[in-house]
């Protein structure tokens, strides 16, 4: 089991993450925040590129940086931005990385064999990779990333720039990865990990929002959402009064999604929350910009 326990993370004077207490098993673990709330600075330091300020990482009951080797042999990490040689195929890629690794040719043909095999890539093993899409780039870097078979596979952001079919092609490779490993997975955007993680974690304030099951984090906004439509004229109004979590043009009148918590009016629909629901209400300060 890897514990995380009363980290804290400061730069100079900036305190990125806070007292900070996890804990995992195996499955997938889905690290959801907005950009800038820590997950690369947490990641960062769950591969042993950074060291805590305060507190300790371990790895069943040894703090990670102690097992030095032993800790990174069962250790897959994908980065935010993964170098790759665009010159190279993936195969030569791979087997220049299991060189590195110490793993030699004869041994490694086998396993990157199989490793394209379950990323999809195997029609393209031999291609250079410069005209390789995101997609398809980003599964090269899983690739490498389970060179060694790890036991632990840490994912920073892997479905940037993919579009919703890559995105979803993603989801179902993590899904039969999780078998029986443990996978820790970052990203912004809801739909990569709300149907696949067995725990979603949400960083807010440098602290840890939730680490709970994506339903039970729904849960958090039950009875508080409704729907209703009202015209373009009420919209400013709207807005002002309510916390909007979503509108929508339909017929020449606004759909609004949006959160409240007192007493609800007749015209309202009471709705079910989703994770975007809660990540849209708890993040409303920092999204301003972005949403
Ligand atoms: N080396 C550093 N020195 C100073 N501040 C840093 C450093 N690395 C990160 N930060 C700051 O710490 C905060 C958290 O950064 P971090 O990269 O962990 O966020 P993130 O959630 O991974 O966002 P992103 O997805 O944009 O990488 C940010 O405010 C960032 O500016």
């Amino acid at each position: 089991m890897l514990v995380v326990k009363d980290v804290s993370k400061q730069y100079g004077d900036f305190t990125a993450l806070k007292q900070i207490n996890l804990e995992f098993d195996k499955g997938i673990y889905g690290l959801l925040a907005p950009n800038g709330a820590g997950k690369t600075t947490l990641i960062k330091m769950l591969v042993t590129l950074i060291s805590p300020s305060k507190g300790e990482l371990l790895y069943n009951g040894t703090n990670i940086v102690d097992l030095d080797e032993d800790y990174r042999d069962i250790l897959g990490y994908l980065p935010q931005n993964f170098g790759f040689y665009k010159h190279y195929s993936p195969k030569q890629y791979l087997l220049y990385l299991a060189a590195l690794k110490g793993i030699d040719k004869k041994t490694a043909l086998p396993i990157i064999h199989e490793l394209l095999e379950k990323v999809a890539l195997s029609d393209v093993a031999n291609k250079k990779m410069r005209k390789f899409s995101g997609g398809m780039i980003q599964r090269v870097g899983i690739a490498q990333a389970l060179l060694n078979d790890p036991k632990i596979l840490i994912l920073d952001e892997p479905t940037a720039g993919l579009d919703p079919k890559e995105r979803a092609r993603f989801r179902q490779l993590l899904t039969g990865l999780s078998r029986d490993r443990l996978i820790i997975i970052s990203t912004h955007i809801v739909s990569d990990i709300e149907s696949i993680a067995n725990q979603v974690i949400m960083i807010k304030n440098h602290e840890i929002l939730f680490k709970d099951t994506a339903q039970s984090i729904c849960d958090t906004l039950d009875g508080f959402i409704y729907e209703t439509s009202i015209t373009n004229d009420e919209l400013e109004t709207f807005r002002k009064n309510y916390i909007l979590i979503g509108e929508k043009q339909e017929r020449g009148n606004v759909l609004v999604r949006f959160v409240h918590k007192r007493e609800m009016d007749k015209d309202w629909v009471p709705v079910l929350p989703h994770l975007e629901d809660v990540f849209l209400y708890e993040y409303r300060d920092n999204l301003m910009v972005e949403v």
